[in-house]
């Protein structure tokens, strides 16, 4: 039998958007996927908001102050930006665009208005909205994860009406309620799509060729 010929050299990454109300557990399932796939780059974005204790410059976020921010939109370097809870959040167009482009499955935890423009810059793209079970659990979290101020906290309950509105302009819908369980559905449509991304770019030339051949 012919070997197959994959056709990598020319197949993107899949670009993979995951966005939720706050304190619904993206980060926290995101990070654990992460852990089960280690191929997968989680891109950091450029925030105005100001660092919570523990999280790293460059890890967590790059943070910056309003003026840069401005710059750097005025520059174009975001391939995405947006104001979410009175901050502004952006993804780097070249660390994306660099991963992609080496055939690097990325993924973003953006926003949902961060996610109708990737949308629109990259069709392609596969993206997930993560719920909580109920209002009083969502709460329950955000205060349990005790990294905001009693007033950031209301702002971002009060908020996530808005959010939650525009959860079915999203591919895939996942209920964290049980964490296992909305863990193994995130990674089922990760592989899911994994899969199909490698069957499209497998274009089995040699092996056609074999079997369209006379004789
Ligand atoms: N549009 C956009 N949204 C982002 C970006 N980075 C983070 N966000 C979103 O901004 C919101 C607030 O994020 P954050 O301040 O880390 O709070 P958390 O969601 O409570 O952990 C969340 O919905 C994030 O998904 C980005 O680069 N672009
Ligand atoms: N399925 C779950 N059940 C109970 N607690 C959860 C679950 N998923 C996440 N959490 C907790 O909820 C809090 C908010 O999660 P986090 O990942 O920070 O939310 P987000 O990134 O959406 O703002 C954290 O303390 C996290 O440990």
């Amino acid at each position: 039998m012919s070997a197959q010929t994959p056709n990598k050299e020319t197949a993107e990454g899949t670009l993979f958007i995951v966005a939720a109300p706050s304190g619904a557990g993206k980060s926290t399932l995101v990070n654990a996927l992460l852990e089960r796939q280690p191929a997968i780059s989680l891109s950091v974005s450029h925030t105005t908001r100001p660092p919570r204790p523990g999280e790293q410059y460059g890890r967590h976020y790059y943070f910056v102050e309003r003026a840069e921010f401005e710059r750097e939109v005025a520059e174009g370097i975001f391939l995405e930006h947006a104001e979410v809870h009175g901050n502004f959040y952006g993804t780097s167009r070249r660390t994306v665009q660099d991963l992609l482009g080496q055939g690097c499955d990325v993924l973003l935890e953006i926003d949902w208005q961060g996610a109708a423009q990737i949308r629109k810059a990259k069709p392609d793209c596969v993206s997930v909205f993560i719920l909580p079970p109920s209002r009083a659990e969502l709460e329950r979290r955000l205060r349990g994860r005790g990294s905001d101020s009693a007033e950031v906290i209301e702002r971002r309950l009060r908020n996530s009406r808005g959010e939650i509105a525009h959860a079915h302009e999203f591919d895939y819908i996942i209920v964290n309620d049980r964490f296992e369980d909305a863990l193994d559905g995130l990674q089922a449509i990760v592989r899911a799509v994994r899969q199909r991304a490698g069957l499209q770019c497998q274009r089995h030339d040699s092996l056609i060729k074999e079997l369209l051949a006379e004789g």
